[in-house]
């Protein structure tokens, strides 16, 4: 039988050119922060969101064509009170294709119970120790969430901004006495990038809004990021490497015991 064969275009070039960019920067946060080590399974937090879908498409893709031998596992969080669901037949496919095997969990979030705390962080709690919980369950020793670097930036403002506390988002964190260590594979990469791999992919993303979601203090947090950036793509990277370089002996630090 003949076989027609498709001739890339310039476009594809560019495409197939630009995937290969943000799998070497994953590759290059993980080999400079050592998030990965052979052996290991990694179970990866799937929203059905833009990163957590590149995020597991990419680390399946390293599985298969690196020499770090690995193994991937995708879980999606389903909460019931929420009046929307991820589109699952994509989902099914999109795991199917990549050989990862994907685990749903239905899981319930009392919004209505009063409390100090927003719902939509108390629905992320809930989603968060869930994983944790189930990563013992599927005997996985890492949790991979989709974090970027607009994420720890804009959590490092807000953490500066209402908590008084310089911190932010690890790209390595050991929890529960080592039992558990979460990774954030796609810190190096930025949302702007994070969302032409997607358009590049051709995702299919939840549309529909969380009539919970915070929009406020995040939100603006990204605005101001984004009057304070501008053009200028300096900005956001520089913000982003000044957590690795804290010069704390230029800093009006108040001894502790002066601080309350
Ligand atoms: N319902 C869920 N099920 C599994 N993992 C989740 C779920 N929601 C969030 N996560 C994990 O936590 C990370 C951060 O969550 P957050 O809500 O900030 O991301 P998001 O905006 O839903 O979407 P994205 O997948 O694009 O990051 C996600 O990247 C994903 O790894």
């Amino acid at each position: 039988m003949e076989t027609v064969k498709k001739t890339k275009t310039e476009q594809d070039k560019k495409d197939e050119c630009f995937q290969r960019k943000v799998a070497k920067r994953m590759g290059k946060a993980i080999s400079d922060f050592e998030l990965i080590e052979d052996g290991d399974r990694i179970m990866v937090g799937v929203s059905g969101g833009k990163d957590s879908l590149a995020l597991l498409e990419l680390l399946a893709l390293r599985r298969k064509f690196n020499k770090q031998n690995f193994e991937v596992v995708a879980v999606h969080i389903n909460v019931l009170e929420l009046p929307y669901e991820v589109d699952r037949e994509f989902l099914k496919g999109f795991c199917e294709k990549l050989d990862v095997p994907l685990i749903y969990r239905d899981i319930n979030v009392d919004f209505d119970r009063p409390s100090k705390k927003p719902a939509c962080f108390r629905c992320s709690w809930h989603r968060r120790t869930t994983l944790f919980k189930m990563t013992d369950e599927f005997k996985c020793n890492k949790l991979a969430l989709g974090h970027h670097m607009d994420d720890a930036i804009e959590t490092l403002l807000m953490n500066m901004m209402y908590q008084g506390a310089v911190c932010s988002m690890p790209a390595k964190l050991s929890m529960f006495q080592g039992n558990i260590i979460l990774i954030r594979p796609l810190i190096l990469l930025k949302d702007a990038e994070m969302r032409e791999y997607s358009r590049i992919r051709k995702f299919v993303l939840e549309k529909e809004l969380c009539p919970h979601e915070d929009v406020t203090k995040r939100k603006e947090t990204t605005k101001m990021i984004e009057r304070i950036a501008g053009d200028d793509s300096r900005i956001r990277t520089n913000m982003f490497r000044s957590m690795s370089n804290v010069q704390s002996e230029y800093l009006p630090i108040i001894p502790e015991k002066k601080l309350n």
